[in-house]
């Protein structure tokens, strides 16, 4: 995710009130690319939306998803449901919004029965607009509970204009790869408010549903607005050839490929990929190299049990095969501005974005230290340590331990403690979502800071499979 900006009643967030329902200020250009749904489901690999470990304990953001689909870092300080007759989006710390109340009423009368009301809110946007359902997927199975989860949260993190707002910005550029204009907004709106009146009967009234509208006009708004500006200056996904494919264990691929027109991004990012096997399924992954002045990007894919892209990605692509690409993203990057050491933990294929990191920080021509700790169940499972050992070879600066939990009879966090002092590092943790929490307790444990621990979205990690 972007780093969060602030954000003024002007930026992009001034659509609601006049115009009828979620009616958008301006509409994005008309030729909008057809092709994928305006949601995704789970991810398998990779992990979205980079936070610091702060954002734990809540469930930070999914890049893509409905419009209505909010996952937000946690900080609060400001109302994005702005108050009554004023629904732009306010600055500065203060208490919960009126609206903020009144949405959050609504999503603890629904909680409980959150599957009724996705349930029915795609039932109500397929029967009153069927055009929308191509550009959802075949299987909604993976998509039926992201819808109202991020809701909550959402609710949860409703006056945290700052996160939230760069946060929907993302969601909005994102949303351009699957075929999502500025008119479907105000489907979603309405069928998602059909779908809250009718559940959430107990508390709904005029009021409320008055929130509501105000707090999805802004939210779109800034989506809409975001699409619009990326539009003039990125295309809405890249076509990227498999130029090789290289299974290192009967499960784990790396898999390289070749955009069809220049990608920037930075390492530690992390993109949305789709396959030709599953159409408007998208997954993330982070890449596994810094930029190459080849153009080449990789991906580290391990094929999960039941997971449609990534065992395609594992058993069936082969170089010449051409998948989609979404933009980057992701905010777990190397800060450049200082020269503070970097402590990486990769657990299994999280090694992928951590071989970036080091990549950057080696292209930099920085001789900070670095150490990175590679965690794997068992040695057949380090399929990329010999890369690390290379690179270790090259670079004074940098030093690699493999922990396999087999032989160290503990788990990666574990083994940090052994090493250190780190108080003076900024932590990097990539891979299975217990294994950042565990890390992220561990980190704080021995004294570096939230703010110097990065990551990315361990709900996004724990949505995992397809
Ligand atoms: N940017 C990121 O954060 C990325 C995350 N991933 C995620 O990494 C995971 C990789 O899966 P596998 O290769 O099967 O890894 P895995 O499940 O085999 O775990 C790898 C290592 O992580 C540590 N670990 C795992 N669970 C832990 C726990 N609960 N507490 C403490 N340490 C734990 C252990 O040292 C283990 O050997 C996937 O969930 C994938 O989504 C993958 C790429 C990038």
């Amino acid at each position: 995710m972007d780093a969060p900006t602030t954000a003024s009643a002007d930026n992009g967030t001034s659509g609601g009130g006049s115009g009828g329902w979620f009616t958008p200020r301006k509409q994005p250009a008309e030729d909008a690319p057809q092709s994928a749904p305006p949601a995704e489901p789970a991810p398998e690999a990779a992990a979205p939306q980079p936070s610091a470990a702060q954002s734990l304990s809540a469930e930070p953001s999914s890049p893509e998803a409905l419009p209505a689909d909010l996952r937000v870092p946690t900080q609060r300080s400001t109302a994005l449901a702005a108050q009554p007759q004023e629904p732009a989006v306010q600055s500065g710390a203060q208490s919960a919004s009126p609206d903020a109340l009144l949405i959050r009423r609504t999503m603890a009368e629904v909680a409980p029965i959150a599957d009724k009301v996705t349930s029915y809110f795609y039932a109500l946007l397929f029967v009153r607009h069927p055009d929308l359902r191509s550009l959802f997927p075949a299987a909604m199975d993976t998509q039926r509970d992201r819808l109202l989860k991020a809701l909550l949260t959402a609710a949860e993190h409703i006056d945290n204009t700052e996160v939230l707002v760069a946060y929907l910005r993302n969601l909005g550029r994102g949303h351009r790869k699957y075929g999502t204009r500025a008119e479907h907004y105000p489907a979603v709106g309405e069928c998602l408010i059909g779908a809250l009146s009718r559940y959430a009967s107990g508390s709904w009234d005029a009021e409320t549903e008055a929130a509501w509208v105000r707090a999805y006009t802004t939210i779109s708004q800034v989506m809409i607005d975001a699409a619009a500006a990326d539009e003039l200056r990125a295309p809405a996904w890249w076509y990227a050839e498999i130029v090789a494919h290289d299974l290192r264990t009967p499960d784990v691929a790396v898999v390289t490929v070749r955009p069809d027109q220049p990608y920037p991004f930075l390492a530690g990012q992390y993109t949305s990929l789709e396959t030709p096997w599953w159409p408007r399924i998208w997954r993330h992954y982070s890449f596994a190299s810094a930029p190459r002045s080849d153009g080449l990007m990789s991906f580290h894919v391990k094929a999960v049990p039941a997971g449609w892209v990534s065992n395609a990605l594992v058993h069936r692509a082969r170089p010449g095969d051409v998948i989609r690409l979404g933009p980057p993203t992701g905010s777990m990057t190397v800060d450049h501005t200082t020269d503070s050491g970097l402590l990486c933990l990769g657990g299994g294929t999280g090694i992928a974005p951590i071989k970036a990191l080091v990549e950057d920080v080696a292209e930099h021509g920085e001789r900070r230290t670095v150490e990175v700790f590679y965690g794997a169940r068992t040695d057949h499972d380090l399929y990329d340590i010999d890369t690390m050992l290379r690179l270790q070879q090259s670079h004074p600066w940098l030093s690699v331990r493999a922990v396999i939990d087999q032989q160290a009879h503990l788990q990666l966090p574990d083994a940090i403690r052994e090493y250190g002092p780190w108080n003076e590092f900024d932590a990097y943790l990539s891979g299975p979502p217990g294994m950042i929490r565990s890390g992220v307790d561990a980190l704080r444990n021995i004294g570096i800071p939230s703010e110097r621990i990065r990551h990315d979205s361990v709900e996004e990690l724990v949505a995992i499979g397809d």
